[in-house]
């Protein structure tokens, strides 16, 4: 099918998630720690488990949700469908099953939908904080659902 596209600026100080199961909150606290200074230049946001461990360990002030497995990603979810977040780093536990697991991959689904740069490992996280955009301006292509909000049956 033909898509169009519509161009979504993202500005250089970036609004941030950052969130990781618990498995993962290790990784996430050093990563964080690890970049503190590139990070102390954006608007950060957390689940609440991450976002206290996250302020307690770099110091940066942060805006946190629910915990996840209370709404806290579904949060990050609507903020991402009312564009409000920039960027999703989400370290999330491949060997744990989540009670909450359908609001993870509602987030994760949605962070897609809307072209968000999203990161899953730190691995990803390296690159995606090495990029001349995660603190420069940057344009992105998000589908321009006008057509489908319009169809015949809705
Ligand atoms: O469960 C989470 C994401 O799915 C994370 O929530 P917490 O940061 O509150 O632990």
């Amino acid at each position: 099918m033909h898509s169009h596209f519509k161009e979504v600026n993202l500005p250089e100080r970036k609004k941030i998630v950052l969130i990781a199961h618990d498995n993962k909150k290790r990784e996430l606290l050093e990563w964080a720690v690890k970049y503190r200074d590139e990070l102390s230049k954006h608007k950060l946001f957390a689940t609440g488990t991450t976002g206290k461990l996250l302020e307690r360990e770099t110091g940066l002030k942060v805006t946190c949700f629910e915990s996840g497995p209370l709404g806290g990603d579904m949060q990050a979810g609507a903020y991402i469908a009312d564009g409000k977040l920039d960027l999703v780093l989400f370290f999330w536990d491949p060997l744990a099953a989540q009670p909450h697991d359908p609001d993870v991959r509602a987030l994760l689904r949605v962070a897609v939908v809307w072209n968000v740069p999203l990161a899953c490992n730190r691995s990803s996280a390296d690159f995606l904080i090495s990029s001349p955009y995660f603190s420069g301006k940057y344009t992105k292509k998000v589908t321009d659902f006008t057509v489908y909000k319009n169809r015949k049956n809705s």
